[in-house]
């Protein structure tokens, strides 16, 4: 074993003592990294001193892979020249990175999706307008630029990538983010759906299949430095649209066992949260919790400067988690979890009850009952159908609240029974408005109970000021963060427009119809400025993609041409409707 790796070893081994001494203040289990990801950091933290800020993109670093071994390449850089506070001489890193790495680019490669169709038998019917239905092929083209497949090099040797090899195709949200993400798969598929790419959309499940099978939940995305955390898990909603338009029974059976593996990850230990209500009863409900407690590799240097006005290593073990606890929610990062929403350092994402994951979760439940039924696993389905109900129950308990006619996330505060339960309380109800406050709508059963009506939500929803000229804004505060004002999001949109639809109710139709129409408008409009869809978009005026956040808006992209191509499907596009703003 090389000098370089055992002095890997024995810094970690320094960290997990420190981890010990942090036990009272932060929580949890870690799921260690790989050698390969700590030693990629050490890279990015090197470049980010030579290179400087401007234009740095810490997550490209980690998304290069060895041309050689491991131990050779550690003591190459150990190497290095160094001179002001270990600075590396830019021509010396420049030419270490040429001779011992290799492009992000080297390890995904292009693939002609199997199924795309120009233009598809079927597709679209109801977009009659010839600019929108050009718009419309052109964005299902793009599927042709974003597909890839893991290079025959990565199967041969995984341990120099970060690149988890998956088996079939996948479809990539785009631009920097080179890999398959968990949740924006959902919206991907929707649009795979819409373009009759069935085939790639059953082999996208069977590669997050194929990551429970191996980790026991899906990852964030499919990166080594992704393995601590999931993201909002919707995979059974996934398999049962591709069911509802293929019929496939087999893709179900093959699925079932590891979606009932996902739904108790989400279920058991740190995720899961007992809670009893105003009249005394139990419920358990889940929040996010990553399994890490260190810088997010693929930010390393972001969360570390983010960290380095706390006092302490368990101050500052106790935020990490909670900024990867943030990013295993996709809302990352967002006033929503910070108790203080102008500032990043009191993120406190673990100690939020939160309303969209326990719907994503309903939802799940009533998924998998549905599925189970149809392969015949009939005592599987009574059983998630009974989750389902307990699930539902806890929801309006814990998170509605009738005089703001939303659901609410609700901040948990030290449990006070020695049981671990905690109590609820009103005030601990964050008063907030978010467009999460909004995705039970998403979920069938969540206007069930007499007490909440569609109509009380659709009148909140027009009242909140979430509802802006270009689309719905994720909240009200405007921080810098992206998951913040004026930023809307592709899924947020379509859960909110899919759910009010749900609900059968002609007002909330037409709700549903207009925020479609502003949405489609404002990405067809940036589209025609700049060339490209964006992955988010400023819904303060038509035509403007989103900003914020750490890194430069991306474009491509996955989820923002699946909800487009779905709000095609569902509302169309008639003749004489301008789509310019
Ligand atoms: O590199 C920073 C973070 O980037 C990802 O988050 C954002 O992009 C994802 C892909 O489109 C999306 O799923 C997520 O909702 C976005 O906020 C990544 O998922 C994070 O884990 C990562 O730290």
């Amino acid at each position: 074993m090389g000098k370089a790796i055992i002095f890997m070893i024995f810094t970690m081994s320094m960290n997990m003592i420190k981890d010990e001494t942090c036990k009272s203040i932060d929580k949890g289990p870690v799921i260690p990294t790989t050698p390969l990801v700590i030693f990629l950091e050490k890279v990015q933290e090197a470049a980010l001193q030579t290179y400087g800020h401007k234009g740095f993109d810490a997550k490209l670093f980690v998304d290069m892979s060895l041309r050689e071994n491991l131990s050779e390449i550690v003591e190459a850089f150990n190497k290095l020249p160094r001179i002001l506070n270990g600075l590396v001489p830019k021509s010396d890193l420049d030419d270490f990175i040429g001779s011992y790495l290799s492009s992000p680019d080297e390890d995904l490669v292009y693939v002609e999706p199997m199924d795309f169709v120009a233009e598809p038998e079927g597709f679209l019917p109801k977009v009659k307008n010839s600019e929108v239905r050009a718009w419309a092929l052109k964005v299902h083209s793009l599927w042709k630029n974003l597909s890839r497949k893991v290079a025959d090099h990565v199967l041969e040797k995984p341990e120099l990538y970060t690149l988890l090899p998956l088996k079939n195709p996948v479809i990539i949200p785009g631009s920097r983010f080179k890999e398959v993400y968990y949740w924006d798969s959902y919206w991907i598929i929707r649009g795979l759906l819409a373009g009759k790419m069935y085939e790639t959309a059953k082999g996208i499940v069977t590669n997050l299949v194929s990551l429970i099978d191996q980790f026991g939940y899906v990852l964030n995305g499919a990166r080594a430095y992704y393995s601590n955390r999931s993201q909002p898990p919707v995979l059974a909603a996934m398999i049962v649209d591709i069911f509802n338009q293929t019929g496939d029974l087999d893709l179900v059976r093959r699925s079932l066992p590891a979606l009932l593996k996902e739904n108790h990850f989400w279920n058991s230990g740190i995720h899961k949260v007992t809670i009893q209500d105003a009249q005394g009863s139990n419920h358990s409900l889940s929040r996010y919790y990553a399994m890490w407690n260190k810088p997010r590799p693929e930010s390393s240097t972001i969360d570390s400067k983010t960290a380095s006005v706390l006092p302490n290593i368990c101050e500052k073990r106790e935020l990490y988690r909670e900024l990867a606890s943030a990013a295993e929610s996709g809302w990352d990062f967002s006033s929503r979890w910070m108790s203080n929403g102008s500032d990043l350092t009191t993120t406190s994402t673990t100690s939020i009850l939160p309303v969209d994951l326990n719907a994503f979760l309903l939802k799940m439940e009533l998924d998998i009952a549905f599925l189970a039924n149809l392969v015949g696993e009939s005592s599987t389905a009574s059983h998630f159908t009974e989750a389902a109900q307990n699930r539902q129950k806890a929801i309006n308990c814990i998170f509605w609240n009738a005089e703001m006619g939303q659901w609410l996330d609700y901040w948990l505060t030290n449990s006070d029974t020695s049981e671990d339960i905690y109590k609820w309380e009103d005030l601990h109800q964050n008063k907030k408005s978010f467009a999460s406050n909004f995705v039970p709508l998403w979920t069938e059963n969540s206007c069930s109970d007499n007490n909440i009506t569609t109509q009380k939500v659709v009148q909140s929803l027009m009242s909140s000021g979430l509802l802006q000229p270009a689309g719905i804004a994720m909240t009200l505060s405007n921080t810098g963060q992206q998951w913040d004002f004026p930023n809307g999001w592709p899924p947020l949109q379509h859960i909110i427009i899919e759910g009010l639809l749900r609900s059968g109710l002609e007002e909330a139709r037409t709700l549903a119809k207009d925020i479609a129409i502003r949405w489609l408008r404002t990405n067809y409009v940036t589209y025609k400025k700049t060339g490209a869809m964006h992955e988010k978009y400023d819904v303060t005026k038509c035509g403007a993609h989103g900003g914020g956040g750490e890194y430069m808006s991306q474009t491509g992209f996955g989820w923002s041409n699946g909800v487009v191509l779905a709000l095609l499907e569902e509302f169309g596009w008639p003749e004489d409707l301008k789509i310019d703003c």
